[in-house]
């Protein structure tokens, strides 16, 4: 294969890889491009490579997507091979095989690849909104705040992160595998959300602390070496929460992904921040990021009018186009740095 081939050839298996591990949307995989190369003779091998790189891979192995998905992909994938060649592949049918027997549990695991080779695991559950939660599956906020993150490590190194509404915990997982923080404490105000964030902090491999009121009274000692951070997960409803239980968290940076879908929601939001403005770390108030995806103009408006009401001032962060997760669909985001 000369080097361009096995170059487009190395990207279309990247395609495949990044969207299956994530379970997209079958209609965004490069199927086109896929059936170009499948009408030259390395076209079986490459659905071989491909196979590897989504059902087989050790991540799906392990944690794997939606039975559904793994059927209707390789359905797809069998499709494409029968348009071109008229001998089936065994390698495929045998993987459809072992899927047509499995059973479809509630919840399905969804990876996302990061830079520095390592990965993002979650489980999630398999319907948008389950259990009259939002928080049980991932929002490109969270991806775009992570992408941020990823590219901006110093804003959390050697810092203690509190993330509000952390749902299935994209953004902090990410955060707390490549930007070296001190500790991050995810929280969330839903019983379903907070277990489902508790298995997915012990599924990435960080230890969860024992006691959330333990930690805030003994903060320390932590070397700023340490490569593992503290990792914490709180329950923590932005209407009861009081300004001494935030400030005990003692955050040097505060983060929320999707979390402007409402008026209500909004003023509970900016309600929690002005609490958060009262905390003092080193004479100091912590910065704010919040991610969001402008659905509602009239929402976003409402809610830098209310941080005008509240004196916080802000700005908005430069856009990046980092995609580096595969998103569902394209939808215009935005991050808000806040000065608390
Ligand atoms: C749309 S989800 C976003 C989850 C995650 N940040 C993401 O972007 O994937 C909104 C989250 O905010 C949480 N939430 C909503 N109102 C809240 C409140 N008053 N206090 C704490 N969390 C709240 C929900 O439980 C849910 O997990």
């Amino acid at each position: 294969m000369a080097p361009e081939e096995r170059a487009d050839a190395a990207r279309l298996l990247w395609g495949f890889e990044r969207r299956f591990l994530a379970a997209r949307a079958l209609r965004s995989f490069p199927w086109q491009s896929l059936e170009e190369k499948l009408r030259d003779s390395s076209g079986s091998e490459l659905l071989l490579d491909i196979l590897q790189k989504t059902v087989k891979h050790p991540l799906c192995v392990k944690h794997p997507p939606s039975v559904k998905y793994s059927r209707s992909f390789l359905s797809e994938l069998i499709r494409k091979h029968e348009a071109v060649h008229t001998e089936p592949s065994d390698e495929l049918y045998q993987a459809l095989a072992e899927v047509l027997t499995a059973e479809e549990p509630t919840h399905c695991h969804r990876s996302y690849l990061l830079p520095s080779g390592d990965s993002v695991t979650l489980c999630e559950s398999t319907a948008i909104v389950s259990h009259g939660t939002t928080g049980l599956v991932t929002w490109n906020a969270a991806l775009y705040l992570a992408e941020w993150a990823v590219e901006n490590p110093a804003v959390f190194t050697h810092r203690t992160a509190l993330e509000l509404g952390s749902g299935a915990g994209l953004t902090g997982l990410a955060i707390c595998k490549t930007c070296r923080p001190r500790a991050y404490v995810f929280s969330d105000c839903h019983s379903r959300v907070l277990e489902q964030l508790r298995g997915n902090v012990l599924l990435n491999g960080f230890s969860l602390e024992p006691s959330i009121d333990a930690w805030a009274q003994h903060p320390g000692p932590h070397t700023p070496e340490a490569e593992r951070p503290r990792v914490a997960v709180a329950q923590l409803d932005w209407d009861t929460v009081t300004a001494p239980q935030l400030a005990a968290f003692q955050p040097d940076v505060i983060l929320a992904a999707d979390v402007l879908y409402g008026p209500e929601t909004v003023l509970s939001l900016v309600g929690v921040l002005r609490k958060l403005s009262t905390c003092r770390k080193d004479q100091r108030a912590p910065d704010a990021y919040v991610a969001f995806t402008i659905r509602n103009p009239e929402t976003c408006q409402l809610f830098t009018t209310e941080l005008g009401w509240a004196g916080i001032p802000w700005e908005e962060v430069p856009r990046h186009n980092q995609k580096l997760f595969p998103y569902e669909e394209h939808s215009e985001m935005a991050i808000l740095k806040l000065t608390l």
